[in-house]
């Protein structure tokens, strides 16, 4: 089993560790580990998030790289943090990564493939968050001062790359886009669209107020659901039969007022399929559905015919992932996916398409 690793990405401001604080806060038991690119005295998100006292989440789980730019300091910092954070008696569930609202994602993901990462983390996805009323006013951020304050203040960053460029390449980067800070925007639809014109075909763009989104939108399924029986369990658990159903599904709805609303914007269902003949003819095919039936994510398990391993799958928008995590055992051969998206997903076409 690979640990997963989130990249959220965004400018100053955006509402990123807004994000991640809901996120924690609706982690569900799940271990999630924190590294946070910091930055001298402007940062202070660290901070936040530590004294967040939330359970589960321990100071030692974040962990601050404040030695500049996580871009450009990959191998110095990011790599052994990332190692350190491996070599735990307890390894996180799941790693989140909060880049500098100035980081290229670009290097960093190239860190995952270096030989100490490629076999113990995979690369969930790249989160790019964006503050709606800044980029739909064509000014990036909510207070481009501030970014600029950033920028100096950072001696560790090496590329001096204008705003516009590197929120292109936040937006080219992204696998998922969250359009932040709804509430301060008329109508939000407009930009959704042009920023769905943006990114990479099938880049889900998702509107959110304070960065209020599921777990399972941000991060996927429970990666605890080792064995079929808990798998079973937690894809039924979340299984919405009807969109009112989730008042049992024992969340703490005093935490947090647009938790419900955020549950009502997205749905998933389960594919179960026959056995995979080819793994990469099977990742390329759902890439496609993906692509054709705007589909957030998508994941699960499945067996390839005369191999003895378990195929994980993984996909969030274009960003597919496949690889053998462990021998199948008493597992029924066959794939069962689930397949999570905004509400109004097409079930029955997508059902047909996956099988
Ligand atoms: N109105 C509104 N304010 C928001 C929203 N999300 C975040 N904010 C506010 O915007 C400011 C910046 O949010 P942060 O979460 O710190 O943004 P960030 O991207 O982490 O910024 P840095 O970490 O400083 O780069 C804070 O004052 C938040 O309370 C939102 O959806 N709506």
């Amino acid at each position: 089993m690979k640990i997963p690793a989130t990249i959220v990405t965004g400018f100053l401001g955006a509402g990123k560790t807004t994000l991640i604080r809901h996120l924690l806060q609706n982690a569900e038991g799940r271990r999630i580990a924190l590294i946070v690119n910091e930055f001298g005295d402007l940062g202070v998100d660290g901070g936040i998030l530590k004294g967040c006292g939330i359970e589960n989440c321990s100071d030692d789980d974040v962990v601050e790289l404040s030695n500049g730019c996580i871009c450009c300091t990959v191998a110095d910092d990011f790599v052994p943090a990332m190692e350190a954070l491996l070599a735990r008696e307890t390894p996180p569930d799941h790693i989140v990564i909060e880049t500098s609202g100035l980081a290229l994602p670009q290097p960093l993901l190239r860190a995952f493939a270096w030989p100490g990462l490629k076999t113990r983390v995979t690369v969930d996805g790249v989160v790019t968050v964006l503050d709606g009323p800044a980029v739909e006013a064509g000014t990036f951020a909510a207070d481009t001062a501030a970014v600029d304050r950033q920028r100096a203040a950072d001696d560790g960053l090496d590329h001096e790359t204008p705003l516009s460029e590197l929120y292109a390449d936040q937006v080219a980067c992204a696998d998922m886009i969250v359009v932040n800070k709804t509430d301060l925007m008329a109508d939000a639809g407009p930009l959704v669209t042009r920023l769905r014109g943006e990114a990479r075909a099938g880049v889900q763009v998702v509107p959110a107020a304070h960065g209020a989104l599921p777990i399972e939108v941000l991060l996927g399924r429970a990666q605890g659901a080792e064995d079929d029986i808990s798998a079973r369990h937690e894809l039924h658990h979340h299984h919405h039969h009807h969109d009112d159903d989730h008042h049992d599904d024992g969340h703490d709805h005093d935490h947090d007022h647009d938790h419900d609303h955020g549950h009502d914007a997205f749905e998933s269902f389960v594919v179960e399929t026959g056995e995979v003949s080819d793994p990469a003819a099977f990742a390329g095919r759902l890439s496609e559905v993906i692509r054709d039936h705007d589909i957030l994510r998508l994941k699960g398990f499945a067996s390839v015919a005369g191999k003895p391993m378990r195929l994980t799958v993984q996909a969030v928008g274009p960003r597919v992932d496949h690889y053998f995590d462990r021998p199948l055992g008493a597992d029924p051969r066959g794939a069962r996916l689930v397949v999570i998206g905004q509400a109004g997903l097409d079930r029955a076409a997508i059902t047909a398409a996956l099988t």
